[in-house]
């Protein structure tokens, strides 16, 4: 028997063991040498305990090995979603400085025509200033304590000058980049959320501080006796819609605006600048206040969920991400000025799923792969482009409401 005759041998009894149950999905890779021929056996047992047979999610080109060491368990094989682009677009940014062309991974039509719009009568207006207030990423323990006077004790020692010193110097020895900034203490009756306040540099950073802030954990148990109760107590809070992240800040907190010629509005979007700013009162500020709403926008989510599909992002992120508050005001000689805020963008160019390959271009398309120069720089440059693309779906969007042609966009573009 040849070599290749034995593996395939060999792979068959693997496949006939995991259907059988003797052989767990999450082992194939234990009882196989390569990490395709592990993922081919994983996909081709399901099909027969499930009886579906697969057309298409066995095509993929992404490097199965990098991807299955650090972003994938149980890997079957990729899904694909479609990739356009909208731009150029002109940013005035710190980081960002220049025309970009937006990677968007996207099912919905429409969607990019509507961000091209955008970009086209923000460049044609001399582009987008957008700004960095804030970039940080926390993560909160929670311990249980005695009672309140416990609790007072914990925080007073907690506040000392010198256990701060001591908490950041434990928590830097876990990491070359991550920088612990503050410790921010809540409490709900016996009940202590320590809110660790890191700078991530170029990553988004959860693993990072996730690790860092444990380190600080075994720390404060060793030296105060108070016992964790979970390392995340959702004080943090990560993937979840909450008022604490549009207030502090969360991920980094970027405001992009514009000014628009009133004859580019008309030209350009269909309408015209009063329209818009009634439309953005009465459906952003009024009818999300109305909803009970946390954002205050028409699509932030859109622009960020399709950036972050095409850039190796946390998708869950895209709850935080996109709580966006959209403004709209009537300039003094009748142009239009539009304004986002996000308080709350966790990105970053480094780690999570930035190295596969595909998302590699998208993030090299935009010069912000990898590592900036300074550290932190390039994920404050993608922060800064990110709240420009909201900028533009806001505008094309609040402009298709103004002129009533939402719903004609989408018959035409969408179905
Ligand atoms: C669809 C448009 C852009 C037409 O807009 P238009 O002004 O009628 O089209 P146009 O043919 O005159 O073209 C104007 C510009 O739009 C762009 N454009 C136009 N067509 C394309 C295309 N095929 N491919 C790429 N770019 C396109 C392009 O930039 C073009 O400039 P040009 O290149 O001609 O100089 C407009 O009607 C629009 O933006 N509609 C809004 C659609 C939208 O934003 N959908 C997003 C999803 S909505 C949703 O998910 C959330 C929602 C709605 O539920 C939230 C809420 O409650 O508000
Ligand atoms: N653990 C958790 O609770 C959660 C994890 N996640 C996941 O975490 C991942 C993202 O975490 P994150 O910490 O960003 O990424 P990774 O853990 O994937 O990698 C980040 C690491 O890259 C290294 N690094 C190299 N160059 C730089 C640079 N210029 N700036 C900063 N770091 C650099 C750092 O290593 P070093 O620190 O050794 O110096 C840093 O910790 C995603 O996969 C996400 O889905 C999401 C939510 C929660």
């Amino acid at each position: 028997m040849s070599g290749k005759e034995k593996t395939e041998n060999d792979e068959k009894g693997v496949l006939q063991k995991v259907v059988a149950g003797e052989i767990a999905f999450r082992n194939i890779d234990k009882v196989v040498e390569d990490v395709d021929s592990a993922i081919a056996i994983r996909r081709n047992a399901l099909e027969e305990i499930t009886g579906t047979r697969f057309e298409n999610i066995q095509h993929y080109t992404l490097d199965a090995e990098a991807a299955t060491k650090r972003n994938i368990e149980n890997m079957i094989g990729a899904v694909q979603i479609p990739l356009g682009i909208a731009g150029p677009l002109k940013i005035n940014g710190e980081f960002a400085q220049g025309d970009f062309y937006l990677p968007l991974a996207t099912t919905e039509g429409a969607l990019v025509a509507s961000a091209n719009r955008g970009c086209s009568a923000i460049s044609s207006s001399g582009g987008t200033n957008v700004r960095i207030f804030q970039d940080v990423m926390t993560r909160a323990p929670v311990f249980k304590l005695a009672d309140v006077v416990q609790v007072k004790v914990f925080i007073d020692w907690i506040n000392m000058p010198e256990i701060f010193a001591q908490m950041k110097e434990k928590a830097e020895e876990t990491t070359r980049f991550g920088k612990l900034l503050a410790v921010e203490p809540y409490v709900t009756g016996n009940t202590v959320y320590l809110r660790f306040v890191f700078d991530t540099k170029d990553a988004m950073g959860m693993n990072m501080v996730t690790i860092a802030t444990e380190a600080v954990t075994h720390f404060i148990q060793d030296e105060f006796g108070a016992i964790p109760v979970s390392l995340s107590g959702n004080m943090c809070i990560d993937k979840k819609p909450a008022a604490i992240n549009t207030i502090l800040g969360r991920g980094k907190t970027v405001i992009a605006d514009t000014i628009i010629p009133a004859k580019i509005v008309s030209e350009k979007l269909k309408c015209n600048p009063k329209t818009m700013a009634d439309v953005n009162y009465r459906k952003n500020l009024l009818g999300s206040a109305r909803a009970g709403a946390l954002g205050f926008n028409a699509h932030a989510a859109n622009i960020v969920a399709a950036l972050f599909l095409a850039c190796g992002q946390d998708a869950a992120h895209v709850v935080e991400g996109s709580t966006a508050i959209t403004t709209i005001e009537v300039t003094s000689n009748g142009d239009l000025y539009c304004s986002v805020t996000l308080p709350a963008l966790p990105v970053g160019t480094v780690g999570g799923g930035t190295g596969l390959g595909t998302q590699k271009d998208c993030l090299n398309l935009l010069g912000v792969h990898g590592p900036g120069e300074p550290s932190g720089s390039n994920s404050k440059k993608f922060a800064e482009i990110v709240a420009a693309g909201v900028l533009a779906g806001e505008i094309s969007l609040i402009a298709a409401q103004a002129a009533g042609h939402l719903a004609r966009a989408h018959a035409e573009l969408g179905r």
